[in-house]
């Protein structure tokens, strides 16, 4: 069977005594699940039920660990094993609500016609009324072609639903904006901009996602310049962002002066160009990189950086090592370097574990799930809505970038996607220096 990346929850019983979840962690570990969350389900004096979520290469592992735990007898016991994610996603993970409530017939004349008329005709006299008697002011559209959906490649629009969905979901959670997952037909870049120009008037900005390159550029440029409202590619500026961030931290904590590093970038695409130019931009004088792609290389070249000749070469040679190539176990143990930073920041797999990265000696590492976009995207367009801007500039960026580091603890490279201040911090950085332009 083909390997791919599957994560299941285990739910295990063992006898209530210190020591064996230890065995049972040893176990999966041993053979090769990768342990998330670990959840109590029910705790008595004889017996204790985990949940235990497990990520695999493949079904054929996952029986393995099964085995592995079963072996263990002593009272331990699997008892299932469920597929949480996909009961997650059944019937999709978003839908579209009334904010209004509709139950006697005034309201349905004052939500619906004959009320709404006079609406229309306040829009149609004053179209910039539109931003505050319609929703479309923090309305986000998530556009994907399926042509670059995470690492998986070209897969699809269809297949990258879920991942719009996703995107979708954490704007809701982390700034309250509804997005609206489009799934384009066409990788051409003269329809998709149409496409996008054509229905423009629903959104107060454009979020487009896994749209591979180079067309993702081109794509990007035309509507930046054709639109009057935001547009930002995610796998470009929102990883540039985060990516920026966690250097910053990583330098604080190394006494390492980020702008005089040696960075070495691995995968040029869509995210390493658009890191390039940020790290550059910033101030970084020494920009390395490889990629298979000839394209890619010349791409750097134009931007100041320098390609190297091997992958190794690039290990040796940089103080900071930011991979996004979409290719899992891409780095080995053995190139990693003493004091280096390793971003590896591939999804769904790193091109290296960050665990494996710090035992060969990486100073700090990390991977593209808490270096994620996730930090970036919701409040940089909470604030360029807030700030009522026409477009996202790269000092809008950067102060997304600062404010993430800010929020940032010690000897960590990234906050909790979770902790509500940062999203509000990135929102607020944006929104002041959207205003200052205004
Ligand atoms: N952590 C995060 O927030 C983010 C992570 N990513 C990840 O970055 C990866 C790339 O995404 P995109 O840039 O959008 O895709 P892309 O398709 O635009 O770029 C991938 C680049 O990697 C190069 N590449 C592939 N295999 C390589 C190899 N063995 N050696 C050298 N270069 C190689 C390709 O030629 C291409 O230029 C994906 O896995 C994605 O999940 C992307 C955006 C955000
Ligand atoms: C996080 C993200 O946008 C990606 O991996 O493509
Ligand atoms: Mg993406």
């Amino acid at each position: 069977m083909t390997a791919r990346n599957i994560t299941r929850t285990i739910i295990v019983e063992t006898p209530s005594r210190p020591g064996n979840l230890g065995k049972v962690t040893t176990a999966i570990g041993q053979a090769g699940g990768d342990i998330g969350d670990i959840t109590t389900i029910k705790i008595g004096p004889l017996s204790t039920v985990r949940d235990i979520t497990v990520q695999f290469e493949s079904d054929e592992q996952l029986e393995v660990v099964v085995r592995a735990i079963e072996a263990l007898g002593g009272g331990i016991y699997v008892h299932g094993v469920s597929d949480e994610v996909l009961r997650a996603h059944e019937g999709g993970k978003i839908r579209m609500v009334s904010k209004l409530d509709i139950r006697s017939l005034a309201d349905l004349r004052r939500v619906y016609t004959p009320g709404v008329a006079d609406v229309c005709r306040v829009i149609q006299e004053e179209p910039e009324k539109a931003r505050y008697y319609t929703s479309i002011g923090n309305t986000v559209a998530i556009v994907t072609d399926g042509t670059a959906i995470l690492g998986l490649g070209n897969i699809g629009p269809l297949a990258g639903m879920p991942v719009m969905e996703g995107k979708a979901a954490l704007f809701d959670r982390f700034a309250g904006i509804s997005g609206i997952p489009i799934l384009l037909d066409t990788s051409d870049p003269d329809e998709v901009v149409r496409t996008i120009k054509n229905i423009s008037h629903s959104f107060g900005g454009i979020l487009l996602e896994d749209i591979g390159s180079p067309h993702c550029f081109e794509i990007e440029e035309r509507l930046k310049r054709e639109l009057p409202i935001p547009v930002m590619h995610d796998d470009q500026h929102g990883t540039a962002v985060v990516t920026l961030a966690a250097a910053i931290s990583a330098c604080r904590a190394t006494g390492i002066e980020l702008r005089d590093a040696v960075v070495g970038q691995i995968g040029l695409g869509a995210a390493g160009l658009a890191i390039c130019r940020m790290f550059m931009a910033y101030g970084v004088k020494e920009m390395s990189g490889v990629d298979r792609q000839a394209a890619a290389l010349d791409r750097l070249r134009q931007y100041g950086g320098t390609p190297l000749g091997s992958l190794e070469e690039l290990m040796e040679k940089c103080d900071i090592v930011v991979a996004t190539t979409g290719v899992p176990g891409l780095i080995k143990p053995e190139m990693i370097r003493q004091g280096q930073v390793i971003l590896a920041l591939s999804n769904p797999k790193p091109e290296i574990d960050p665990v494996c990265a710090l035992k060969a000696g990486a100073a700090f590492a990390a991977d593209g799930r808490s270096v994620n976009n996730v930090l970036g995207f919701p409040g940089i367009f909470r604030g360029v809505l807030n700030a009522g801007a026409r477009d996202i500039t790269h000092e809008m960026l950067v102060a997304a970038a600062q404010a993430i580091a800010d929020c940032t603890s010690e000897g960590e490279l990234a906050p909790h996607p979770l902790d509500p201040e940062v999203h509000r911090r990135v929102a607020r950085a944006v929104e002041q220096v959207a205003s200052q332009k205004n």
